[in-house]
């Protein structure tokens, strides 16, 4: 049974057929690409993953469950997590803040502990704390961990996004574009870092990025959408020589 399975899926804006008729299967471990031209659908699929958008049609089974009428906090409750293509952060909170918010959403201490700050409460803040310390070591920002977030360079504020959604201790792990904004460097460095988290981790992601090299250096399988359809699907080098790949990209570069 795979972890993810996306069928028959599809989602429109009044007349407009964000996605259609989509059929997407990943199992567990996998890192998976989707990639597309603009306006494409893809982070449409992953605001329907995620409950942001109610789908039009089709089934969407994560873990052997129907995720159907969920909202986002249900769904990251239930093991997937995701970064966005534009940073969202509590940018007024600090850098552990962040992390901890998210440990927040997966804490064991009851409601009651927290009110009236029981000692559940303070072992879990501790043991909060501590994991979101090892998190900030991992993505190199434990220097940072009492910087307000807005203060951080780009390149961090990116990273710290996936700490963050770590945070919540996913299954499956959605980025959209995390190389966005990126230089070359820093994308390199995103790469090996994507690959360290999915075997540290035992996660399974898909991706969404625009950076080719990085789609094609880190994917093991590539989803092609455009104009909210499957177009292609394969191992990079597949993808890479598909003639309607090319032409969905005219005069972009593919490879
Ligand atoms: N909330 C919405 N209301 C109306 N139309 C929307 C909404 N969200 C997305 N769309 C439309 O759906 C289509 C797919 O958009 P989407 O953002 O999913 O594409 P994308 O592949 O992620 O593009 P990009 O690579 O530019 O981020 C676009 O035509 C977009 O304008």
């Amino acid at each position: 049974m795979p972890l993810l399975k996306i069928e028959n899926l599809s989602k429109s804006f009044g007349g407009l057929k964000a996605v259609s008729n989509l059929n997407i299967e990943i199992n567990q471990g996998e890192l998976i690409g989707l990639i597309g031209p603009n306006g494409a659908g893809k982070t449409t699929v992953f605001n329907l993953l995620t409950g942001v958008y109610e789908k039009s049609e089709g089934k969407i089974t994560f873990q052997d469950k129907e995720l159907s009428g969920l909202k986002p906090y249900q769904v990251t409750q239930r093991g997937m997590a995701r970064t966005f293509q534009n940073i969202r952060l509590f940018s007024d909170l600090s850098v552990i803040d962040n992390v901890k918010i998210a440990y927040h959403q997966r804490t064991s201490y009851s409601t009651a502990s927290a009110v009236f700050r029981l000692p559940g409460y303070y072992s879990g803040e501790a043991e909060m704390e501590r994991k979101a310390m090892e998190l900030l070591k991992i993505f190199h920002l434990e220097d940072k961990a009492q910087e307000t977030a807005k203060n951080l360079p780009y390149g961090e504020q990116r990273r710290l996004e996936i700490a963050r959604a770590l945070g919540t201790e996913p299954k499956l792990l959605l980025l959209d574009e995390p190389a966005a904004g990126m230089n070359p460097q820093e994308t390199h460095d995103l790469m090996n870092l994507i690959r360290w988290i999915r075997e540290q981790f035992k996660l399974t992601i898909l991706l969404i990025e625009h950076d080719m090299s990085l789609v094609m250096g880190v994917c093991e399988r590539i989803y092609v959408l455009d104009y909210g359809m499957i177009i292609a699907q394969g191992a990079p080098d597949e993808i890479k020589s598909n003639p309607k790949v090319i032409e969905a990209y005219l005069g972009e570069e593919v490879v």
